[in-house]
C-alpha cells in the first residue's frame, strides 16, 4: 500500500528520483501542449435521425485522421455519479482501500502504482490505478471495491450503459468501413474492463509521466478524462492536448481496430501529463476481443488494390507479443505485419 502515489504523496516540493524521466520521454513544456481544435465533438443523438451517415462520416474521418474523437449526447446517464464514486474511492482512508490492492500481476480486480509490475521498473509513473474486469460482471462485481457504499452498483451500471455506447460505437464504424453491422458483436468484443487512474497532483509535472506514450492495444477505449486537462495524443510528430469536456468521453481506436480495418483506421499514441495543483481522476471502459478470437484484417477490405497489411492470429497471441515489445508504433508494426507465403 505505502507504494501508491495516493497514500504516501503529502505535497512535498520534490518527486524520489525514479519519478523524473530522462530527457527525451519526460514532457518538458509540452506538458502545456495546446489542445487540438481540429478534433471532432460529435453528437451522438443525432445517429438514430436522418443526421446518421453524417455521424458515420465524421467518426470514419477523424478515426483515419487521428485515431481520437469526442463524443456527446451519448447516453451514459451514471456518468457524473461514477466519476463521483471514483474520487471517492481515492480520498478515503488508505484501510478502506486494502481489500484491492495487490502486487500480484495476476490478480484480475486490482489497486496497485505506475505500471504493470512496479518492481521491475526503472521509472515510476505518477499514477495509481484501478482495474475492474466486467465481463461477467456478475462473477467480478463481488470482488470490486466494497467502498464507497454504493461503489458497485454505480459503477456496475456505468460499465453497462458504457457497454452499448461500445456497441453503438462499434455499429457506426462497421457501417463505415462497408462491414456488416453486427461485424464487431460476439467475440470481437467480448472482453470488458473498466479501468480507473488517479493522478495526485504532482510537483515536477514537466519530469514526470502519468503513462507514457502508447498506443492501446484492444479494439475500443472510451474514456471520461473530467474537467482536468492531462491527455496528450501525437500527429506526425507533433503533441496535442485533447479538451478536457465535462460531458464528453474520449474516444480512441486502439489496434485491433487498426488491423481489421487494414490501417484505414488508426490507433494513436497518446500519454497522460499530470497537473501542478488538481487531482485527475480518469476512468472508462476498454474493450477487447476474447483470448481466443482470431483477428486480422476484414475479408471485405482487402482487395487487389488493397493487399492485407497485418497477419491474422489470435488476439491472445497479439497480446502476449505486444506486452513483450512494450513498443512504439513502428515496432508493433513491424511485428503484426503480414508476411507472404
Ligand atoms: O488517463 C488518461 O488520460 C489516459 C489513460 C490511457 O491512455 C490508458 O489508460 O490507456
Ligand atoms: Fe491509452
Amino acid at each position: 500500500m505505502e507504494t501508491l502515489v495516493s497514500s504516501w504523496y503529502i505535497g512535498e516540493p520534490t518527486m524520489p528520483e525514479k519519478y523524473a524521466w530522462p530527457p527525451g520521454v519526460r514532457p518538458g513544456n509540452q506538458r502545456d501542449a495546446p489542445v487540438s481544435k481540429a478534433l471532432p465533438i460529435i453528437d451522438l443523438s443525432k445517429a438514430d435521425g436522418p443526421g446518421r451517415e453524417d455521424v458515420i462520416h465524421q467518426i470514419i474521418q477523424a478515426s483515419q485522421e487521428f485515431g481520437f474523437f469526442q463524443v456527446i449526447n451519448h447516453g451514459v446517464s451514471t456518468l457524473h455519479d461514477a466519476m463521483g464514486m471514483c474520487k471517492e474511492f481515492f480520498e478515503m482512508p488508505i484501510e478502506d482501500r486494502k481489500s484491492v490492492y495487490s502486487t500480484d500481476i495476476n490478480q484480475a480486480v486490482r489497486l496497485y502504482t505506475s505500471g504493470f509490475n512496479y518492481e521491475t521498473e526503472d521509472y515510476h509513473y505518477w499514477r495509481d490505478i484501478l482495474r475492474l474486469p466486467a465481463t461477467p460482471l456478475e462473477e467480478y462485481l463481488p470482488f470490486w471495491p466494497p467502498k464507497p457504499a454504493q461503489f458497485r452498483d454505480i459503477v456496475g451500471e456505468f460499465s453497462q450503459e458504457t457497454k452499448k455506447l461500445g456497441s453503438k460505437l462499434l455499429e457506426l464504424i462497421s457501417e463505415g468501413l462497408g462491414l456488416k453491422p453486427d461485424y464487431f458483436g460476439g467475440k470481437r468484443s467480448e472482453w470488458q474492463m473498466v479501468i480507473v487512474n488517479r493522478y495526485p497532483p504532482c510537483p515536477e509535472p514537466k519530469l514526470a509521466l502519468g503513462t507514457h506514450k502508447h498506443s492501446d492495444p484492444n479494439l475500443l477505449s472510451i474514456l471520461y478524462q473530467g474537467d482536468v486537462y492531462g491527455l496528450q495524443f501525437f500527429k506526425d510528430g507533433e503533441c496535442y492536448g485533447i479538451e478536457p469536456i465535462l460531458d464528453a468521453f474520449v474516444i480512441n481506436i486502439a489496434w485491433q481496430l487498426q488491423i481489421i480495418s487494414n490501417g484505414k483506421l488508426i490507433s494513436s499514441e497518446h500519454r497522460a501529463v499530470t497537473n501542478p495543483t488538481k487531482p485527475r481522476t480518469t476512468f472508462g471502459l476498454f474493450i477487447a476481443p476474447s483470448k481466443d478470437c482470431v483477428i486480422g484484417p476484414a475479408e471485405e477490405l482487402v482487395t487487389a488494390t488493397s493487399p492485407p497489411r497485418y497477419k491474422t492470429d489470435t488476439y491472445s497471441s497479439f497480446s502476449d507479443t505486444f506486452a513483450a515489445l512494450h513498443g512504439t508504433t513502428e515496432e508493433v508494426e513491424e511485428a503484426f505485419k503480414y508476411v507472404s507465403q
